[in-house]
């Protein structure tokens, strides 16, 4: 049973999950007297009759409070059973927002649609899966959250238990079978979150052109003089099925210029935070080339303006590993964006890989690979089939009266 209940007789909340669509669904679960308290003081059906019965489906006009005369926002309700109606209005946040307004002013608390699921018996990996789900934006990645929907990471989970649970000495084993599905977090991470891209360097060598080349449309700008950007210049894209965020900074140097030095620090901020940096040499001119981040694993070097360069040699000119780019002429892009896309994501799951895809799957599975005993590895496990959903990679839901009651 859902914790909201004692404080609530019915709970009200938008179904519809994130993006813009044409139509909006807004549900309301309670025990009693549901749709005399809930819906009619604001619902007017078309064809006035009796009460609706389950399965039942009403067209007609919702009216907020205080603006009865008005002409009404047209809806759709259906009576799903004696304890679940759903009100399908028009997609747009005006119209969610009144209804629900509407609804919550009668005493219904108002929640969000995981904690419905969690209300309607769901478990929390189903519900984590449908969270993360609801985040990507490509194919790839939300084929990988649909396997853990279809129960990729519960299935390993549960049979990990059962063999724990008849064969404690099967602890190396079950812990070795763990591991291999931790190796996957980094990727069940950005499901729903792009990877972060920071382009990265000294003054003028071409980062801002070579984020529009990245984009394909001019989002910076760039001009022959350094200290052109200032501030960290984001915008997002896909690469191979992966969402990525990219984030041109200022070029980084000891400037005079207390503004530009502000961007210089935002520029480090962001290499620190960076899932992968592009440090970005100009091949016309070495000598302005500065030390990449030392330490980084994920750092890529890219030489550009190799246009500039008659006979520009990739191995002959210099001595490190780099890919060889001109962002103004096209030439080398392809495969920096090939690179990327392979330093991010190395390999790729297997179809059906279980996947830890939120930080409270993967906190759980690290503690089963911990775990001195079966004992204690068969807590996490179970604490990862029941425990509760709270999730620190998603942005964390609004306030809900529900919680703070
Ligand atoms: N020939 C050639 N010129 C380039 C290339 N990439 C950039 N440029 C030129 O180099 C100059 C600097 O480019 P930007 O992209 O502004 O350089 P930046 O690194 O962002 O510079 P700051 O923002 O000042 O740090 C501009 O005149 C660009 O047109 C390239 O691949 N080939
Ligand atoms: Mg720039």
């Amino acid at each position: 049973m859902h914790p909201c209940e004692p404080a609530f007789a019915a709970l009200v909340c938008e179904l519809t999950g994130v993006g813009r669509g044409g139509v909006a669904t807004v549900a309301v679960w309670g025990q009693n007297a549901l749709w005399q308290r809930y819906l009619q003081p604001f619902f007017r059906p078309a064809r006035s009759g009796a009460l609706p019965r389950p399965g039942d489906i009403l067209y007609g006009t919702w009216h907020a409070a205080g603006r009865e005369q008005a002409a009404g926002e047209s809806v759709v309700v259906t009576a799903i059973d004696s304890q679940h109606i759903q009100v399908h209005c028009h997609g747009g946040r005006a119209a969610v927002e009144s209804i629900m307004a509407d609804i919550g002013s009668t005493g219904a608390g108002r929640c969000e649609w995981p904690q419905w699921l969690a209300a309607s018996g769901c478990c929390p990996l189903e519900i984590e899966a449908r969270q993360v789900l609801a985040t990507t934006d490509t194919r790839r990645t939300a084929a990988i959250a649909l396997d853990q929907l279809r129960g990729a990471l519960r299935r390993a989970a549960e049979s990990w238990l059962q063999t724990l649970q008849s064969d404690a000495a099967q602890l190396p084993a079950v812990q070795r079978a763990v591991a291999d599905v931790l190796r996957w977090t980094r990727l069940g991470k950005h499901l729903g979150r792009p990877w972060q891209i920071v382009l990265a360097g000294a003054p003028n060598v071409g980062k801002s052109s070579l984020l529009n080349a990245l984009l394909g449309y001019r989002r910076a700008i760039t001009f022959d003089q350094p200290g052109t950007t200032r501030d960290v210049v984001s915008a997002d894209t896909v690469l191979d099925g992966w969402s990525v965020s990219l984030a041109d900074t200022a070029g980084l140097r000891d400037a005079g210029d207390s503004i530009e030095n502000q961007g210089v620090q935002r520029a480090r901020a962001s290499i620190d935070e960076a899932d992968l940096v592009l440090w970005v040499h100009d091949a016309a001119d070495p000598a302005k080339a500065i030390p990449d981040p030392a330490g980084r694993t994920d750092c890529l070097i890219v030489d550009n303006k190799i246009d500039l360069v008659p006979d520009f040699s990739a191995a002959a000119n210099r001595p490190y590993e780099a890919v060889a780019v001109s962002a103004t002429s096209g030439q080398g892009m392809a495969e920096l964006m090939q690179r990327i896309v392979q330093t991010l994501v190395p390999e790729l799951p297997p179809a059906g890989q279980a996947i830890a895809i939120t930080d409270r799957q993967a906190e759980c599975l690290n503690r089963a690979v911990r775990a001195d005993t079966a004992a204690s590895a068969c807590a996490a496990l179970e604490q990862l089939l029941a425990g509760r959903s709270e999730d620190a990679w998603l942005p964390p839901p609004p306030t809900s009266p529900c919680e703070t009651s």
